[in-house]
């Protein structure tokens, strides 16, 4: 039998001919690999070669020989393949800043048990494997990109206590909720975009007695007005030209027993405001091109950043409609009435902020967080996440200072908060900032709102209402 050379040592002579077989094939194929490594049933290592420790950096001194193989290689998977009897043929793995192309192959006896594990590194030379190696990162950075926004979405809008600050007012607010909750009245939400609003509705639907059935929420402003009544009520087979011959659940029928979420219930057109008063009032709904009705059990909670009671007064929102659904009320105060929970915030909203599997997390320095707390926040939270997500990007390393914050500052923010302590300055000059930015937009779509706002990234509603908030005559 062929051995390895001098300077390698020979497996703990444990009998286990299979091992001594596979390190006497190793000279065999010492051209292929760039290194190897032995463990035994317990996953001890029993051999590894002399390139292996140099690839490892291993001190000369040290002698892995009889240590748990994790104790040397971290993220070796050799002991799954001792456990599984299974190869794992093709892997990478990650040692200190270093990639390995790996392949581990279980070692068995006569009788067919496992007896150890033989792992090989294929390349050191990941050159060869750029293509490979480029592919296996940016799927990686995917995974973990979807990972972070799986975890918000979990986290930010399932529970009150994703809901984050401890200001007065969002004790207040809580406290508020957590009793609505216990009831089963219809809810409105009132607050500006950005503040939380859905994140409260679901909040709600989830610490309710209808937890368990669904959550079906619908953005009023962003359904087409010719399609929200099929949105709402469904529709029949075949009940008009070009209708499906399967029947549509309306999202009334979808929440039936749970919560439907009406977010910008105030763009709700007014010939809708009637049929969907005249189902709450009756409980039952009928779909389009449908002459039996159905029972329904749903609790309605809306949303809106205008002023509803304005557009009852103006009666573009009718008064019954709006009773019937502002059983119970929260206002939710703007970002900018709490600046003391913008700390908490950030450090919340960070921790969800994507960073490289290496780092460790970001940090903020104090200075930046006086920074954020001297702006007005027109956006809220969702203005603030975006500002750090910029912030993150922007920054050479984990650490956000007030230079990073600065950059990552809308144009107009930053230069007023260099300029002006004074918060009146500030609001100031964010409010001509943004009318400014809202008359280019329409001027670059020749008066085309929906394109405007598009432009803009706001809710045809959000639109409306700065249109309306700004004086802006088209
Ligand atoms: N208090 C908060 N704590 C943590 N995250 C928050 C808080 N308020 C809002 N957010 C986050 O800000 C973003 C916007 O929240 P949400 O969509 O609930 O706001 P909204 O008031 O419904 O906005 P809009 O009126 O524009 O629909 C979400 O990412 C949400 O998770």
């Amino acid at each position: 039998m062929a051995r390895p050379p001098t300077t390698e040592r020979w497996p703990a002579s444990n009998g286990l001919a299979s091992i001594e077989e596979a390190v006497g094939a190793f000279s065999l194929l010492r051209d292929f690999f760039e290194g190897a490594i032995i463990v035994d049933a317990d996953t001890h290592i029993t051999w590894m070669d002399a390139r292996y420790r140099e690839l490892l950096k291993l001190n000369p001194s040290f002698d892995p020989i009889g240590l748990p193989v994790e104790d040397v290689i971290p993220h070796s998977l050799l002991r799954r393949v001792v456990e599984t009897g299974r190869p794992i043929l093709l892997d990478i793995m990650n040692f200190n800043e270093r990639q390995f192309v790996v392949c581990r192959i279980p070692l068995k006896d006569a009788s067919g048990a496992v007896e150890g594990a033989i792992g090989f590194v294929f390349y050191d030379n990941v050159d060869y494997l750029a293509p490979i190696l480029d592919k296996f990162e940016t799927l990686h950075k995917q995974l973990t990109r979807a990972q972070a926004a799986l975890t918000r979405e979990r986290q930010t809008k399932y529970s009150l206590s994703s809901f984050v600050g401890q200001s007065e007012a969002v004790r207040e607010l809580k406290a508020m909720v957590r009793r609505f909750a216990l009831r089963d009245g219809a809810a409105l939400i009132l607050g500006e975009t950005g503040t939380g609003k859905e994140l409260l509705a679901h909040a709600i639907h989830q610490q309710s007695d209808r937890a368990d059935g669904p959550f079906v929420a619908v953005n009023i402003a962003a359904v087409p007005e010719a399609l929200l009544e099929a949105e709402f009520f469904g529709v029949a087979p075949g009940a008009y030209t070009g209708a499906d011959k399967k029947p549509r659940k309306g999202k009334f029928e979808l929440a039936h027993d749970g919560t439907l979420f009406l977010d910008e219930i105030g763009d709700m057109p007014p010939a809708i405001q009637a049929k969907f008063l005249r189902v709450l009032q009756e409980g039952e709904v009928e779909a389009l091109g449908s002459n039996t009705v159905k029972k329904i059990d749903v609790r309605i909670i809306a949303a809106t950043s205008q002023d509803l009671e304005a557009k009852v007064a103006d009666k573009s929102f009718r008064a019954d409609l709006y009773y019937r659904i502002a059983v119970l009320t929260v206002h939710v105060p703007p970002l900018r009435d709490r600046r003391e929970d913008i700390a908490l915030i950030c450090e919340v909203l960070l921790e969800q902020t994507m960073r490289a599997a290496d780092e460790r997390g970001w940090v903020i320095t104090p200075e930046a967080v006086a920074l954020l707390q001297n702006h007005d926040w027109p956006g809220n939270v969702r203005e603030l996440r975006n500002v750090l997500e910029r912030a993150a990007a922007l920054a050479p390393s984990e650490v956000l200072d007030g230079a990073v914050i600065s950059r990552a500052m809308p144009p107009g923010a930053a230069r007023s908060m260099s300029t002006s302590t004074s918060g009146q300055a500030l609001a100031h000059t964010i409010a001509d900032t943004e009318r400014q930015a809202i008359i280019d937009a329409l001027a670059t779509t020749g008066g085309q709102k929906s394109a405007a706002a598009l432009r803009l990234g706001v809710s045809r509603s959000q639109f409306y209402e700065k249109l309306k908030r700004y004086n802006i005559d088209i």
